[in-house]
């Protein structure tokens, strides 16, 4: 295995950060394990925490309690009315919902588990590091309040670490809301059943039944706190390490006894997990493509077997100061509100559910603040943009300067301590060797990866852009750190007067703002503060030069200002692309742009962009191959009403609103250099469409 710094602490080397960050010990959970085995680790025994108002309860009588509920019982006598069912066959479907839902969580399960996890962390990761302060405010709260953990979501690992890390600490075992995936699995589906998962569909829809079993589910345990509840706000591991705009139905559900008033205090803790290297980036790669994830099986896992003897680093877990709803929400809120109806009718007032929402994103971008940007993150910021090659010499010059930007702009950056850069950074290339590789002229490059085999992949392009796509899975770790300040970069880089208004410069980031926003998470309602924020912390850089109110622009074009813009440059380019391909649509009979669905527009704008790729009429960014960040551009338009849907016979179609996607194309042509585009034909099933953009 690769060794990198023993005491890889946060940069030791950098007296800002340590003062700021002195309090945030890591402690790598592992060592013990090196040290002393695992077997008596599995059988000792545990001195939990409980919660002072547990009344302790078997999962059977858990469930029990869920049948017999109001909420329940309600919605089965709706659900008779509603479907003139005979009662005892939705009695029947409810306790379907419940069996298909429930844990059925016990120690002796959770100690095998944690025996086997031992040894597949012991063989995958170097080290294993928690910040043991965020553990202990977590062991100070368990007593008092039930616990909300929401940790980051970007790999499978992340689940299995936190159930390890709670066993580590003998903190009470979390139980888990997973996605039905696992259910399938022989025998490992029934395990982590039995080590804490509850099973919930990905989309509830309208089906009330289901919601009044998960609700009062997810609340009991909330309202009894059997265990702290688990749950990952963003619904879906990241594919691209960037991260997702949250869901709120579980943190509704999770909230709504204390809106209620049914109990005094939820705690809710943000925990980010940051990978040096992610078990999953060569699936993910592909899966951005196009190429879907491989059936989760028990003999799948067991054929990935090999990916042990693989060296994946460290990892770092880091628990946030945990959130008391009852402060969070004071002052926004009025409890009394509910008294007149039955708990289990009433919704959530709109101020509640506003709370909701401001919540759920301000776990998300606590995550991001936490999470631990390595050298290999800033490397390949590097490297994206030097495609053609860089001299290792070259690139530890230009980690420095990204390592100061991002240090500038707060990032929590790990840098082992008393290490050149240099060999910092051959330790990073070693761990990595199967993206990038050192040439016998010390210049770094793209090593030719054969893709997993489930994908199939022949094609040369295909090949290309799963390899660029796992390296801006590292890259895409740090970009929320430079997003707002680089929105300001791109407006000043792009203008073509002398001068620029700070209004002026802020309809421009607004703008991009609204453009970039299904890709990087914005707090809504907040542009003004991160816009003043980013353009104070880029004038105090030197970044921006300002005189007057005005941005001088000669001046603050410069090598800050031009990273920043090319960082970005290529989901401008894929959104105006999309653009592109949307504005050809041609009308239909009625006169009417070709409606298609969300599906269709994504897979032929990326077959576009293949083409275009290939007789090199943009720029060689492959990554905007990926069908993740065409969906996003499409959500955006959409919201931005430079596309319609418009739902037929259940499916949701979508046409552009000719007339303001032209204008949102117009101003995004303004930031980036785009070229003039020839008539393109792609072959779509068979026929041939030509993609002519006249803008
Ligand atoms: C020591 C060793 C041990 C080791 C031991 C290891 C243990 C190992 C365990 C494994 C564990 C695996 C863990 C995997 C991890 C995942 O599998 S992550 C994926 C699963 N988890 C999640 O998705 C959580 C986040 N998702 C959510 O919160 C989603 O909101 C939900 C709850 C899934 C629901 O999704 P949805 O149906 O799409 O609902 P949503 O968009 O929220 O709302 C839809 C509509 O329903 C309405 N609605 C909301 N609430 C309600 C309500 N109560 N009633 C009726 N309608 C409602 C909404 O208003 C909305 O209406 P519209 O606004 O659309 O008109
Ligand atoms: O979040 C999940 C498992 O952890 C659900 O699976 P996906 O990440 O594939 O959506």
């Amino acid at each position: 295995m690769a060794e990198q710094s023993r005491n890889s602490w946060i940069s030791k080397d950098d007296p800002k950060l340590v003062s700021a960050r002195q309090k945030d010990m890591f402690e790598d959970i592992l060592e013990e394990r090196r040290l002393n085995g695992e077997f008596r680790y599995c059988l000792r025994a545990r001195d939990e925490p409980a919660f002072k108002l547990n009344k302790r309860r078997t999962p059977a009588q858990i469930k029990e309690h869920v049948m017999n509920s109001d909420r329940v019982q309600y919605a089965i006598e709706q659900a008779c009315i509603e479907t003139k069912l005979p009662r005892s066959e939705v009695i029947s479907e409810a306790f379907a919902i419940l069996d298909e839902m429930a844990h059925n969580q016990n120690m002796g399960a959770i100690r095998s588990f944690a025996f086997v996890l031992v040894k597949i962390f012991k063989a995958l990761y170097q080290r294993i590091y928690v910040n043991v302060d965020g553990i202990q405010k977590v062991r100070g709260m368990v007593k008092e309040y039930p616990i909300l953990l929401m940790p980051s979501h970007r790999s499978y690992m992340d689940f299995l670490l936190m159930s390890y890390v709670f066993y580590h600490y003998d903190l009470p075992l979390p139980v888990i809301a997973a996605a039905m995936d696992f259910l399938g699995m022989k025998f490992v589906g029934w395990l982590l059943r039995n080590s804490g998962a509850f099973y919930i569909r990905r989309s509830f829809g309208d089906d009330h039944l289901y919601w009044a079993v998960f609700t009062e589910y997810v609340q009991t345990h909330i309202c009894n706190g059997d265990a702290p509840i688990e749950f990952y706000v963003e619904g879906t591991r990241s594919r691209t390490s960037k991260s997702y705009t949250p869901k709120f139905g579980m943190l509704s559900a999770a909230l709504e006894p204390y809106f209620k008033s049914h109990i005094p205090d939820v705690m809710v803790v943000p925990v980010s997990i940051s990978y040096d290297r992610i078990l999953e980036e060569s699936l993910y790669a592909y899966e951005l493509l196009g190429v879907p994830k491989p059936k989760e099986s028990t003999s799948g896992l067991f054929k990935a077997r090999k990916i042990l003897e693989d060296d994946f680093g460290n990892v770092h877990i880091y628990f946030g100061e945990p959130i008391s709803i009852r402060k969070y929400s004071e002052g926004f809120v009025d409890r009394s509100l509910h008294n007149l109806a039955p708990r289990y009718i009433a919704s959530l007032t709109n101020q509640e559910q506003d709370l909701i929402k401001k919540l759920g994103h301000h776990m998300v971008l606590t995550h991001q603040k936490h999470m631990v940007v390595s050298p290999w993150n800033m490397m390949t910021a590097v490297l994206m943009q030097c495609q053609e090659g860089i001299s290792v010499r070259q690139l530890a010059k230009e980690v420095e300067w990204v390592k100061r930007q991002a240090s500038n702009m707060g990032a929590y950056i790990d840098w082992p301590a008393s290490e050149t850069a240099e060999s910092v950074l051959r330790a990073n290339i070693k761990l990595h060797s199967n993206i990038v590789r050192v040439n016998t002229d010390d210049v770094v490059e793209l090593v030719s990866v054969a893709p997993p085999a489930h994908t199939k992949a022949t094609d040369a392009m295909m090949i290309t852009a799963g390899q660029h796509l796992m390296l801006s899975l590292y890259r895409n770790h740090i970009l929320h750190v430079f997003v707002r300040p680089a929105m300001i970069a791109i407006s000043v880089n792009s203008c073509t007067s002398e001068r620029l208004s700070i209004d002026d410069l802020f309809t421009k980031y607004c703008f991009l703002e609204q453009l970039l926003s299904k890709d990087f998470v914005f707090v809504p309602g907040s542009s003004r503060i991160d816009f003043d924020l980013s353009l104070r912390t880029l004038t105090h850089t030197s970044g921006i030069v300002m005189e007057l109110d005005e941005v001088v622009i000669g001046q603050s074009v410069n090598k800050l200002t031009t990273f920043y813009s090319q960082m970005f440059e290529p989901f401008l380019l894929g959104y105006w692309i999309l653009c592109q391909y949307l504005l050809s649509n041609h009308p239909n009979v009625a006169g009417k742009p070709l409606a298609k669905t969300q599906k269709t527009v994504v897979k032929e704008t990326q077959m576009l962009t293949a083409r275009l790729l290939q007789e090199g009429v943009i720029k060689q960014h492959y990554e905007i191959l990926s069908l993740d960040m065409m969906n996003n551009g499409l959500q955006a338009l959409f919201h931005m009403g430079a596309v319609i849907k418009e739902r037929r016979d259940g499916v949701v179609y979508m046409y552009p609103n000719t007339r303001q996607l032209s204008n949102v194309t117009e101003n995004l042509a303004r930031f980036i250099d785009v070229p003039r585009l020839p008539a393109v034909s792609i072959n779509i099933h068979s026929k041939t469409v030509t993609v002519n953009a006249k803008l």
